[in-house]
């Protein structure tokens, strides 16, 4: 569903992303694990058109995205939750929902989201500002789910996330893919959460990948090494 050849991106001089190659298949969630600074962040930004490729190729099922704007890679399938959230605090959570559905042509939030989130259809009329960050990154994903995605990409979901919710989110972010049969991409450096969400770890170090491993059978041993400082 995600094919991505030879990313490079920079910024400015420096070069961060040395050639990555990714291929996730419809359905499949891949976990991209790396240490603060490796380029999680810059591979996310440049899949959706922040941050411009300087080389290579971006598809999403035949549609090559690689030269698109970002809302024009939103209307492509691809939504994206970034690190942070960055929800709009001053609106309330449904119209921060609803910001998701411009590329859908639709008016009103499908209820589906609201069943995958019922804490949102309770909080509706509240700002977001004032939701926990817990609260905060349900609404970020359905914010991103409203666009209808092929792919979803998270960066780094779990920060600042309690253990319990964490764990939640796995579950969840399951869920949303076995019901919509979408693909998932999530930056992570919590080791148990990619383990409880991802069919695959890959782990990025200085712009390059260094691991690919499917979650059975994994190393978790070699895997942590590369997490450690
Ligand atoms: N706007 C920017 N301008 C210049 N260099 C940047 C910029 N953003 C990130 N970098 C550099 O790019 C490299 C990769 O950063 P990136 O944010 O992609 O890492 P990350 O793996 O997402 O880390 P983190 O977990 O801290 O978010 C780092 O060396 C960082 O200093």
């Amino acid at each position: 569903m995600l094919n991505v050849t030879d990313l490079h991106a920079a910024y400015g001089q420096s070069e961060i992303l040395h050639g990555l190659h990714l291929n996730v298949a419809p359905g499949e969630i891949v976990a991209i694990m790396g240490r603060n600074g490796m380029g999680k962040t810059t591979l996310m930004k440049t899949l959706m058109g922040i941050v411009p490729a300087t080389a290579g190729t971006v598809r999403v099922g035949e549609a090559a995205i690689g030269g698109l704007k970002p809302h024009q890679r939103v209307a492509n399938g691809v939504a994206y939750v970034p690190q942070g959230r960055m929800i709009f605090s001053a609106m309330t959570v449904q119209e921060n929902v609803e910001t998701g559905l411009t590329v859908t042509g639709k008016k009103e939030v499908p209820g589906d989201i609201y069943e995958l989130f019922p804490v949102l259809l309770e909080m509706k009329g509240r700002r977001g500002g004032n939701l926990s960050g817990g609260q905060q990154q349900q609404l970020a994903i359905a914010r991103a789910l409203a666009s209808d995605p092929k792919v979803l990409l998270l960066d780094e979901p779990t920060e600042g996330i309690q253990p319990s919710i964490i764990r939640e989110m796995a579950r969840t972010l399951r869920r949303i893919r076995d019901q919509r049969g979408l693909s998932i991409v999530v930056s992570e450096q919590v080791l148990s959460f990619a383990l409880d969400v991802a069919d695959r770890v890959m782990v990025i170090e200085n712009g390059r990948f260094v691991h690919d491993s499917p979650r059975d059978g994994i190393d978790e041993a070699k895997v942590s090494k590369f997490l450690s400082v």
